[in-house]
């Protein structure tokens, strides 16, 4: 391997967090000095859109395709992206080769002035960025402004803090990963709140047929995170998912046994249409596309229609 094995990563702290522990991980298992690597910040079309949803600048790769351009060009060696933000069909060419522990999976609340969703007054604004959240939101507080709210984790913590809104919704992860964790207000439950597929895991993108990165990222690999992405990357797949259709979809393990569930909402939050699933481990990108296959013959093509 050449030294420092060059990490690629967005330049948000969150981002930056999130390379940091790809990195200790990867001085841990391999008895390898700080200096063994590099962190190189890269900004993205996504760090740079802060007007407008992403949803209408186009959606898929906003935050990965800066960083996949450095992985072809040699400048990195692997990508660190969060799960959540990778478009389920890669460049030809690149692959992700390990998922980390998974972090906590679930929304967190963050009120201005009340803890809970249900206790803020009728009609304040709440600021969210994300279909999903938006929809879930309004499902459960149809009364609720919800409003456009772009930016990292710390700016979206300062709008709230002038009072461009009463409440927003975070990452637990994120929050966790910031040491930030204090500043949640109500932790969702996953069943009333159920998370973005591969929401709270960090994934890592690297050249297909780079054997020395292979080796030596399959030694932070974790296996149980990495079946469960299958299966939510194949619901996601199944979906034809991307940042304009709100889709949540949960994974998890039981030894060998893997359990998801799925869910499709319209975005105001109206009609929504779930699917559970269970079967083994080792099969878990076959259990999540026909998951993905059953939900959307059972909505059917209609239910997809809010975006002709
Ligand atoms: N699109 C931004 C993004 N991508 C991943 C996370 C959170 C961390 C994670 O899910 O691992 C966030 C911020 C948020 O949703 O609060």
């Amino acid at each position: 391997m050449q030294t420092p094995l060059k990490i690629g990563t967005r330049a948000s702290l969150l981002a930056m967090a999130q390379a940091q522990e790809a990195r200790s991980r990867l001085m841990a298992a391999h008895g390898l000095p700080e200096e063994a690597f590099a962190i190189v910040p890269i900004a993205t079309t996504g760090d740079n859109i802060q007007d407008r949803a992403l949803a209408e600048a186009g959606g898929k790769g906003l935050f990965t395709k800066e960083l996949e351009d450095a992985l072809f060009d040699g400048r990195i060696d692997i990508a660190v992206h969060s799960s959540k933000d990778m478009p389920t069909q890669l460049p030809d060419g690149l692959e992700l080769s390990a998922f980390l522990p998974r972090e906590d999976v679930r929304d967190a609340f963050i009120g201005r002035t009340v803890k809970s969703i249900m206790d803020l007054p009728q009609g304040v604004r709440l600021g969210s960025s994300s279909l999903r959240r938006q929809a879930l939101i309004r499902r459960m507080r149809p009364d609720l402004d919800v409003v456009l709210f772009r930016g990292n984790v710390q700016t979206r913590l300062r709008k709230l803090e002038e009072g461009v809104a009463e409440g927003t919704m975070l990452a637990l992860a994120g929050l966790n990963r910031l040491g930030l964790s204090h500043v949640a207000t109500e932790i969702m439950p996953v069943e009333a709140f159920p998370p973005a597929p591969g929401q709270g895991a960090i994934c890592i993108e690297s050249r297909i047929g780079d054997e020395a990165v292979g080796a030596l990222l399959a030694a932070i690999h974790h296996e149980p995170t990495g079946r469960a992405l299958a299966c939510e990357r194949a619901f996601l797949a199944a979906l034809d998912g991307s940042c304009r259709t709100p889709i949540a979809g949960y994974a998890t393990l039981a030894g060998d046994e893997l359990s998801f569930n799925g869910l499709i909402i319209t975005p105001d939050g109206t009609q929504s249409h779930t699917v559970a699933a269970q079967g083994p481990a080792a099969d878990a990108a076959r259990i999540g596309a026909e998951a993905g296959a059953e939900v959307r013959a059972r909505a059917g093509e209609n239910f997809f229609d809010w975006w002709q």
